[in-house]
């Protein structure tokens, strides 16, 4: 068993952040911010892990920091890290290494995400942002990877096990249906398409199919099933669009993977490597600064209504509105024949930026709301 641990999450009341590997205390970060905390390690199992992880720590002085090369990760890592003053300076878009001027002696690599990962169990990379997909199925559970923050805000799509919407599969809806359909033999197994050769294969084991097979593509998957090569795929879905335009569903209990961008550490280089631990400090710092202000907006919205638990209630009975903390409801107060009346409320709540839009569409179809008022930040 292997794992890649998390050291970034969510408010912790610590001020002082000790790093675990398992039940090992490693190291403590005095000035991390108080936000930084242990939170859990995920478990990825790998019998071939061990032979992955080969990094030894090279003589090198510089800190070395993969980026996507290309692809659609590639302009959204520079974009972010623009946005937190950390941009990077690359001389010629040809050219493989850049810097940023904010990090001394930081080197900037631009790699393939698949390759980032594999230069981090090398030893030949320090620091590397990429796919949480890429990162699990190239990192196999490394115990050497370290995802240093978990959420970066791109990049998100998931991976998931999909199948024909049409033929024997028609009225297939889960993928415990999947598994019990008698057509899957030993002679005659479940085939499937995948780029990803190890979460594929263990998702697979893990849910219990018996009978099924393997091939491997790189590209336009979706396809494989209609070409009779596959009769279903494992693949990364973003919007949806490319499978249901090659006929292909989604099935309950299918998705393997959530993920975006994440960036991960070496825990070798930032054990051993001078410099590493205040560099990565300085990168998280900075992108928790960004991420925490653009990710949440504060709502306000004035509603007519008798009483502001009459108010509460028409909110609360929105989805969209009903999971969040508050919401917050004031009277606004008027002069109405000299008395100082309220018929209206102020609503305030909080909602992260993905679920903006939803939010003030359902704002919008509560009965009596008037203005809408959007602020960045918290
Ligand atoms: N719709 C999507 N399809 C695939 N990946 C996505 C999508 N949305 C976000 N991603 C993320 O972007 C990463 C890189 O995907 P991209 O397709 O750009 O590169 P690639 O698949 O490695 O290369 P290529 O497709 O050129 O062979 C993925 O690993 C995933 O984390
Ligand atoms: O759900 P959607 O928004 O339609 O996105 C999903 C598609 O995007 C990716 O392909 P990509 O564009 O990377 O092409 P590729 O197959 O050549 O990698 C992925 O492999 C899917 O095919
Ligand atoms: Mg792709």
């Amino acid at each position: 068993m292997a794992s890649i641990q998390t050291i970034f999450q969510y408010p912790s009341s610590s001020t002082t952040t000790t790093l675990f590997t398992s039940s090992l205390s490693i190291f403590s970060i005095p000035t991390l911010p108080s936000y930084i905390s242990v939170k859990s390690t995920f478990t990825c199992f790998s019998s071939s892990s061990s032979s992955l992880s080969s990094s030894s720590i090279t003589d090198r002085a510089e800190i070395r920091l993969g980026l996507p090369s290309k692809g659609r990760m590639a302009s959204e890592t520079l974009e972010l890290l623009k946005d937190c003053q950390l941009s990077v300076r690359q001389v010629n878009p040809r050219q493989y290494v850049a810097e940023i001027p904010q990090l001394s002696n930081l080197e900037v690599w631009f790699q393939r995400p698949k390759d980032i990962v594999r230069k981090l169990l090398s030893g030949d990379l320090d620091l590397g942002i990429m796919g949480l997909d890429t990162l699990s199925e190239f990192g196999q559970g490394d115990e050497d990877l370290i995802l240093v923050h978990d959420a970066l805000d791109y990049g998100d799509c998931h991976l998931s096990i999909a199948i024909p919407k049409y033929g024997i599969f028609e009225n297939i809806n889960s993928l415990s249906e999947l598994a019990q359909m008698p057509q899957w033999t030993k002679e005659k197994p479940l085939r499937v398409a995948t780029s990803f050769n190890y979460l594929g294969p263990k998702f697979m084991k893990e849910k219990g199919f018996e009978h099924v097979t393997f091939s491997t593509a790189d590209g336009a998957l979706e396809a494989a099933p209609a070409m009779g090569i596959a009769d279903a795929i494992v693949d990364l879905v973003s919007s949806g669009t490319t499978l249901r335009e090659n006929n292909l569903k989604e099935i309950e209990g299918g998705i393997i993977l959530e993920s975006q961008a994440v960036l991960v550490a070496s825990k070798k280089s930032l054990i051993q490597r001078e410099g590493v631990l205040d560099t990565t400090h300085e990168i998280l710092e900075r992108l928790e600064a960004h991420l925490r202000a653009a990710g949440q907006f504060t709502v306000t919205a004035n509603m007519r209504g008798g009483s502001a638990e009459e108010v509460a209630e028409r909110i609360l009975s929105q989805p969209s509105l009903s999971g969040l903390q508050g919401p917050t409801v004031s009277p606004v107060f008027c002069k109405r024949d000299g008395k100082a009346t309220s018929e209206y409320y102020a609503i305030v709540i909080c909602v992260p930026k993905k679920a903006l839009y939803k939010s003030v569409q359902q704002l919008r179809a509560t009965p009596r709301w008037r203005d809408i008022l959007l602020t960045l930040g918290l």
